[in-house]
C-alpha cells in the first residue's frame, strides 16, 4: 500500500480531511515504479506534483488526444510518467532539467515503466530548449523557477494549438497569493505568480480556471479560432 503524503496542516489550501480522503481514492494499481517515484520524494524532500495532480495531468491529456507536451522543469520525471503514459507509443514528451542527475534518475525510472522511448530529456534550462524546439504543443506544462512564471506563460501560449491547453502547478502557493503573510520569505516569486495567473485569465485567446487540489494547477485551453 502506498503511503500516504503528509499533508503540512499550516498550509493547507483544501481542508486536509478532504484532501486525505481523495488520496485514498487514488490508491489504485499503476506500475511498481511510481511508488519507487514518489518514496524518493518523501526521503529528499522533491517537490513532485503528487498522484492527485498526477492523475489528472493524464486525464487532461487523453481528454484533449495530446501527442506532444512540452515540460518546462521536470525534475526527475514524475509528472512526465503521467504525460507519457497519457500521449501513447507515438507521442512524445519534451523534458526539461537543469540537473544531469534528474535527468539520470528519470531515464532509470522511465525505463523501468516503459515509458523511456517517448521521452526527450534535456539536461539544460527549459526555455532555451523551448526556443529551440520547432512546431505546435498540445500542451505546454510549467512546473519551473515561481519567478520565470509569466514569462514562461507568454512564451508558451503562442505556441500550444487551438484547442491545446497550458498547465502550472503551485499557482495558489501555498495560500501566499492571498494572504501576502508578513513572513513571506518568497515575495518575489508570490508576486510572479500572482502576475502569472492574472495575466491568463484575463487572456480573450484562453479559458482558464484553477483546480485548487494540493497547491493550486491552473488550467487554460487555448480557443479555437
Ligand atoms: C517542482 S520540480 C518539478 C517536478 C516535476 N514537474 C514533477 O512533478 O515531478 C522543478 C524542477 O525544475 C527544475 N527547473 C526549475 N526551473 C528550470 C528551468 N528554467 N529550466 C530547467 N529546469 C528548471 C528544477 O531543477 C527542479 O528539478
Amino acid at each position: 500500500m502506498t503511503q500516504l503524503p503528509t499533508i503540512d496542516r499550516s498550509e493547507e489550501i483544501i481542508n486536509p480531511a478532504i484532501e486525505q480522503y481523495l488520496y485514498t481514492l487514488t490508491q489504485q494499481s499503476d506500475h511498481p515504479v511510481l511508488e519507487e517515484m514518489e518514496a524518493l520524494a518523501r526521503e529528499k524532500n522533491f517537490p513532485i506534483v503528487g498522484r492527485l495532480v498526477g492523475i489528472s495531468l493524464e486525464i487532461y491529456a487523453k481528454m484533449i488526444g495530446a501527442r506532444r507536451v512540452f515540460e518546462f522543469g521536470s525534475g526527475y520525471g514524475y509528472s512526465a510518467y503521467w504525460f507519457g503514459k497519457a500521449v501513447g507509443a507515438d507521442g512524445e514528451v519534451v523534458c526539461t532539467d537543469h540537473d544531469p542527475l534528474n535527468v539520470e534518475r528519470a531515464q532509470c525510472y522511465l525505463t523501468a515503466a516503459g515509458l523511456w522511448e517517448r521521452m526527450r530529456f534535456y539536461a539544460d534550462t527549459a526555455q532555451t530548449v523551448f526556443r529551440q524546439a520547432t512546431g505546435m504543443f498540445d500542451i505546454c506544462y510549467n512546473d519551473a523557477n515561481k519567478s520565470d512564471y509569466p514569462d514562461i506563460w507568454l512564451m508558451a501560449r503562442e505556441r500550444i494549438r487551438p484547442g491545446g491547453l497550458y498547465i502550472a502547478d503551485n499557482v495558489l502557493w501555498h495560500g501566499r497569493v492571498v494572504t501576502e503573510k508578513e513572513d513571506d520569505t518568497k515575495p518575489k516569486r508570490t508576486r510572479a505568480i500572482k502576475e502569472h495567473n492574472w495575466l491568463i485569465c484575463k487572456d480573450p485567446e484562453f479559458d482558464a480556471f484553477i483546480n485548487p487540489t494540493r497547491d493550486g494547477v491552473i488550467v487554460a485551453r487555448r480557443k479555437m479560432a
